[in-house]
């Protein structure tokens, strides 16, 4: 696959370090509008590391988005003239529409949005896709790409801003228990080296536990409260604290913030 990243900065050398590893580039071209933090990526043979948006399209057929909503329609106006039916075009803007898309390239494009998460450079993104019409002809594409970065999903745009708070924002939101878990870990005596050791892998054995059985939360914590155990009373205290309760209050603050912002 011949790939252009336009705007190179966390999430698309996220995205760059995924295809990298995974040897699913036949060409990649990133840009941004300074290179110096890049610049040693064209030490692999086939990236290409620019300055030119104009060319990275021109050499590729996937074009992915990854610049801040503000810098979106110049950068969109900038290429919208080289874009021809070999082209797929992958935002990953967050709350840029597709019919903002569409008002500046048309509707003649495949476009598809595109929410994936900076697990996308270690090959484990949960990766939200939607598209415009003439996009749902390359929608497999899309999947195809995100399922060897992670694993993907296609869903009505109308959901792409909880899914971003979801799966976007939700490494951030799973970060900070990892850490508060750390830091619980370091107050009972361990070093904090350890602990941070200790907490990441229960974090992965957890939801590795879930994506395997297709158990829900539930049954996997029944096999680990012994009656009258020292599981069932952290978690009541947990609960007594309002742990669930703040997580989803979280997540509706975050919503809210998306749908304010993707207005303005
Ligand atoms: N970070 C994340 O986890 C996620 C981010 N997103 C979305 O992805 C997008 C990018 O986010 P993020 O990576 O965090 O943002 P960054 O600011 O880190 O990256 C954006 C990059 O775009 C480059 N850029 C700006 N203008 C241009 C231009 N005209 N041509 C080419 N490159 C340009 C900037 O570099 P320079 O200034 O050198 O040009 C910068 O490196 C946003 O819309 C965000 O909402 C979505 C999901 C997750
Ligand atoms: O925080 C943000 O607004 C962006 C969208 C998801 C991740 N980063």
């Amino acid at each position: 696959m011949k790939i252009a990243i336009l705007g190179t900065g966390n999430l698309g050398l996220s995205i760059a370090k995924g295809l990298i590893v995974n040897n699913a580039i036949t060409t990649l071209y990133l840009t941004k509008r300074t290179i110096a933090s890049i610049e040693s990526y064209s030490e692999y043979g086939n990236v290409f590391v620019t300055t030119d948006n104009r060319t990275a399209v021109e050499k590729s057929d996937i074009i992915i988005l990854a610049i801040q909503p503000r810098h979106t329609e110049l950068v969109l106006n900038e290429i919208k003239d080289m874009l021809t039916e070999k082209h797929v075009v992958i935002s990953t803007v967050t709350g840029f529409k597709i019919p903002r898309i569409e008002a500046i390239i048309g509707n003649d494009q495949f476009i598809i949005r595109a929410m994936p998460n900076t697990a996308i450079s270690v090959g484990k993104s949960m990766t939200c896709i939607c598209s415009n019409e003439k996009g749902k002809k390359r929608v497999n594409v899309a999947l195809a790409i995100f399922n060897r970065l992670g694993n993907s999903i296609e869903i009505p745009e109308e959901q792409m801003q909880a899914a971003t708070v979801i799966c976007a924002s939700g490494i951030a939101f799973w970060m900070r228990l990892i850490r508060a878990t750390t830091q619980g870990a370091i107050q009972l005596g361990f070093e904090s080296t350890e602990a941070l050791e200790m907490s990441m892998h229960t974090c992965l054995g957890a939801a590795s536990l879930l994506v395997e059985s297709g158990n829900h939360p539930e049954q996997e914590i029944d096999r680990v409260t012994t009656p009258g155990g020292c599981t069932i009373e952290g978690l009541n205290e947990m609960e007594h604290q309002g742990l669930s309760s703040s997580l989803i209050k979280g997540l509706k603050a975050s919503f809210d913030k998306i749908n304010q912002i993707s207005k303005s």
